[in-house]
């Protein structure tokens, strides 16, 4: 069994029953063994062999590692009544499909009666600023009164379910099942992340969104997609009348000024400097306990004062309320919504255990990143060093391992190389290949450390007052893999404790 995937798997939704005739009719395809076996009762579906319960049908994907039917003994063990995959399986009956990836997003949503269309679904879609900008989304359409339910890489929250889910955008079947259990819970908006692995591999094809919000493109996971041209090819899909009612964009992006030009959906353009843009934000201050802006709207203005940290924050919470107000949320509740977030997790966040100088756990993992924040923690140091704990996950754009580590150097006065996770590879590989960037930056003070919690140590025992402790890359991802073993760690309780336990700290 294949220890990664952790996220949980939320509740089923009880109104979802359908026979394997039915299914089988829907899906346009014979019922290949099992004699008999049209009447039998589908509970559910799903394309994870570690949560098949029993009743489920069984959605076996053709894989880049594996093929679902690998885990065929496991899923029949586990009570499975159905497969659905591109072959027949031996021991369940199967439902033959050309291209089970594909199939998997509109079955499901047809599976559980299409929940997308009773809700609202506000998307926020972009390579930075998704996170946040879907937490901002929620709490205005909260703030508003509305019975809203969140889908973030960081929680999936909403009456029925409270998980920490392990992708960004869950796959289609636990997507479709989530909003399916909203609705039955009285669910009216959903606020929800949406990353390119997700459009591209099909997780979010059947739902259809209200909203979909752009925060913005930079050189990230073109391992997957290859060039910037896909990679935004990939984003603008999403912004067509078909999959999303209102496109809201944040024109301050050139990739987002070049979407909002070719856009076939309704239009709403935000900016922190665009005069024409629908709505602007102006009188923006930026300070060390959060930032203030005004937001001109096409329904008035309001004065939104950010409790998070990092001027970054500003477009993203303009972005939300742009979201909002597109779709008639009222201005004044948006405003105080957004206004009432304090903290968002692994975003910015401040860890406190009673210590004198700032410690800080961020996501940020490219160097877009890197520059959007790192003049801003500078800043917060008044005289004291900027002390950055770094380092690259395994498996993905190895060709950003560099320039991190060289511009968190260029910025820091002491950058402590470690580990994240380092999935399949070499932990020490990567190390090198961040050393090697973060060594080319004559005038930081570089460290390696391979223990990550000793790392968190080293930065915590150096700290002195004015100093700022900044651990870059995990976020509120709680989970790391070395090869086959994963276990718990996570940013923020690992530095609380690491100030807790240096001595005078
Ligand atoms: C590149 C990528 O996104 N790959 C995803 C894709 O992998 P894949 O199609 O190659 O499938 P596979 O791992 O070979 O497995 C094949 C099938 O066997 C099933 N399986 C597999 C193992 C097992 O024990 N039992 C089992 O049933 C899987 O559920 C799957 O249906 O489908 C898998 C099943 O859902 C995902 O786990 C896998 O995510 C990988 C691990 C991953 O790291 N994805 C990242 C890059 C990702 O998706 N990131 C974005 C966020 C990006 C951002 O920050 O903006 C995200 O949305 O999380």
């Amino acid at each position: 069994m294949n220890p990664e995937r952790s996220g949980r798997r939320t509740d089923p939704d009880p109104g979802a029953r359908l026979t394997i005739a039915r299914i089988a009719d829907h899906l346009g395809t014979p019922i290949v063994g099992g004699a008999g076996a049209g009447p039998i009762m589908v509970r559910d579906i799903d394309d994870d062999s570690r949560t098949i319960r029993p009743g489920d049908a069984y959605l076996a994907i053709p894989g880049s590692r594996w093929h679902g039917l690998d885990f065929e003994r496991e899923v029949a063990a586990a009570g499975a009544v159905l497969v659905i995959s591109d072959r027949p399986a031996s021991l369940l009956p199967t439902l033959v499909v050309d291209e089970p990836r594909r199939v998997m997003g509109p079955l499901t949503s047809w599976f559980h009666g299409n929940p997308s269309r009773d809700l609202r679904i506000f998307g926020v879609t972009g390579t930075n600023g998704k996170t946040s900008t879907t937490h901002f989304v929620d709490a205005a359409l909260t703030a508003a009164g509305e019975a809203a339910g969140l889908i973030s890489g960081a929680r999936i929250r909403g009456p029925g379910c409270d998980v920490v889910p392990a992708r960004t955008t869950p796959e289609a079947p636990m997507l479709q099942r989530t909003l399916a259990t909203f609705r039955r819970h009285g669910i009216t908006c959903c606020a929800m992340e949406v990353s390119s692995h997700a459009i591209d591999q099909g997780r979010v094809d059947g739902t259809v969104f209200r909203v979909m919000a752009f925060t913005n493109l930079s050189d990230d996971h073109l391992d997957y997609h290859d060039s910037m041209e896909s990679y935004f090819a990939t984003k603008a899909a999403m912004f067509t009348a078909d999959r999303t009612q209102v496109a809201v964009i944040d024109i301050d992006d050139e990739w987002g000024a070049r979407l909002a030009a070719g856009t076939t959906t309704e239009t709403w353009t935000c900016s922190t400097s665009r005069p024409d843009a629908d709505v602007v934000a102006t009188g923006i201050r930026t300070g060390p306990l959060g930032a203030e802006f005004t937001a001109h709207t096409p329904y008035g203005r309001a004065r939104i004062g950010l409790q998070v940290l990092g001027p970054h924050q500003v477009g993203n919470a303009l972005l939300a309320l742009t979201s909002a107000v597109a779709d008639g949320v009222d201005l004044a509740a948006a405003a105080e919504g957004i206004s009432s977030v304090t903290g968002i997790p692994g975003r910015c966040e401040p860890v406190h255990a009673g210590q004198a100088y700032r410690a800080i756990v961020d996501y940020m993992h490219n160097t877009a990143g890197q520059h959007a924040l790192f003049p801003y923690l500078r800043s917060l140091t008044e005289g004291g060093r900027l002390i950055v704990v770094i380092g690259a996950t395994g498996g993905r754009d190895p060709g950003k391992r560099e320039p991190l580590g060289e511009v968190a150097a260029r910025y820091a006065d002491v950058v402590i190389v470690t580990d994240e996770s380092p999935e399949d590879e070499d932990p020490g590989a990567i190390r090198a290949r961040v050393l090697r960037g973060a060594r080319r930056a004559a005038s930081a003070l570089v460290i390696e450390e391979s223990d990550r919690q000793a790392a968190f140590s080293i930065a915590t025992t150096m700290a002195g007052d004015h100093d700022v402790v900044v651990v870059t890359g995990r976020g509120s991802d709680t989970f790391r893999r070395y090869g086959p073993e994963t276990t718990f760690f996570d940013d923020h309780t690992e530095l609380r404790r690491a100030i807790l336990e240096t001595p005078g700290g």
